[in-house]
């Protein structure tokens, strides 16, 4: 009898984990590319660290939201080649976080980012490294996106071509009054490649991610609001600008994503990895999916709480 107890309980672990490894695979934090797509992330690294300056900084809270800041204001917060890896690893440290529950990315002193810094552009510009680039940012900002925090993109100021689609790998965007997003990549020849134009056009659908990208369209906070990119404006008392109007806007982003937060961690991160398995896995695997994911929170603390306290929700 108590063999055949233990074995249930052996058994009911092997499939938690056989759905945790389901999970992972199905959902797996990975990005897009790998060595089977001629991918090699170590030399690509190498390179890009060749382009130094500025910088990717993670400070993760108590509250487990997490802000993530474009660290390189004498270039608009234009990423450098070891901003691109600095991104990369301060996201696998944000996929080991398992108390996290939301993420801000911001920009430092007032403005998001103004996409790739020009001068690595120049430096990379032959098609072999550019591929290299294009893929190894598609990768980090997979794999944010997939992060199971709710995060959001603080705009303040411009965020420009890779800064439009840094916006866009974040589930929303909250845009600062004065504050612009525009896919500029027509004006200098090129269209996104860091996955913007994919993700863009699940956000605000095709006939409006035709506009913004063809006419390479400002959007400002009214605009973005209109066509669903922004969801939400943040409006500082403070007048001008500077750290103070700055910290005010951020305060305002945390307090708006609390109203989303609130909870157990392990809770909201399912929230998350259901809602992305919906947007990203055909229905039927989104299904199963969520199966697997509600198997992690059924009968967990925060559920059996629940249950204990007969709560109402009134
Ligand atoms: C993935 C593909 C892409 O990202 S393509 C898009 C690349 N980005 C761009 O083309 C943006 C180019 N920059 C601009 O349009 C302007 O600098 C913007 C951002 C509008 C700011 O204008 P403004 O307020 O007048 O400032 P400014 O031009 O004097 O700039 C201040 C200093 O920052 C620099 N900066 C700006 N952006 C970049 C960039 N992307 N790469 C490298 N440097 C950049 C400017 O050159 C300027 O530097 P400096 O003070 O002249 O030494």
């Amino acid at each position: 009898m108590a063999l055949c107890a233990a074995k249930r309980r052996l058994l009911k672990h092997a499939g938690s984990c056989a759905a945790w490894a389901r999970l992972l695979q199905r959902q797996s934090s990975g990005g897009v590319y790998s060595s089977s797509h001629g991918f090699n992330q170590e030399e690509i690294r190498e390179k890009l660290r060749a382009f130094p300056g500025g910088s990717v900084d993670l400070l993760k809270q108590e509250s487990g939201i997490a802000v993530l800041t474009i660290n390189n204001p004498s270039r608009m917060n234009a990423f450098s080649g070891s901003m691109m890896v600095d991104l990369e690893e301060r996201v696998s440290q944000l996929e080991n976080w398992t108390d996290g529950k939301g993420l801000i990315v911001q920009g430092a002193a007032g403005s998001f980012c103004s996409g790739s810094d020009l001068n690595a552009v120049r430096a990379i510009s032959n098609p072999q490294d550019g591929m290299k680039m294009c893929m190894f940012m598609q990768n980090s900002l997979t794999r944010l996106l997939r992060l199971p925090l709710i995060s959001v993109a603080l705009v303040e100021g411009r965020a420009l071509g890779g800064g439009a689609e840094l916006t866009t790998a974040c589930d929303f965007r909250l845009m600062a009054s004065g504050s612009v997003i525009q896919f500029v990549h027509k004006h200098m020849g090129l269209v996104p490649g860091w996955g913007g134009a994919a993700r863009l056009v699940r956000i605000v659908g095709s006939q409006n991610a035709l506009k913004l990208l063809g006419g390479a369209l400002k959007v400002d906070p009214e605009l973005g609001m209109r066509i669903g990119l922004a969801d939400g404006v943040l409006e500082a008392t403070r007048a001008g600008e500077g750290a103070g109007h700055t910290s005010e806007l951020l305060q305002q982003v945390e307090n708006w994503l609390g109203g989303y937060t609130k909870g157990p961690a392990p809770v909201i991160q399912a929230v998350k990895r259901v809602v992305l398995s919906g947007r990203e896995l055909p229905l039927s695997e989104a299904l199963r999916t969520e199966k697997d994911v509600f198997g992690t929170v059924w009968g967990g603390p925060a559920n059996l709480q629940a249950l204990a306290s007969k709560s109402k929700h009134k």
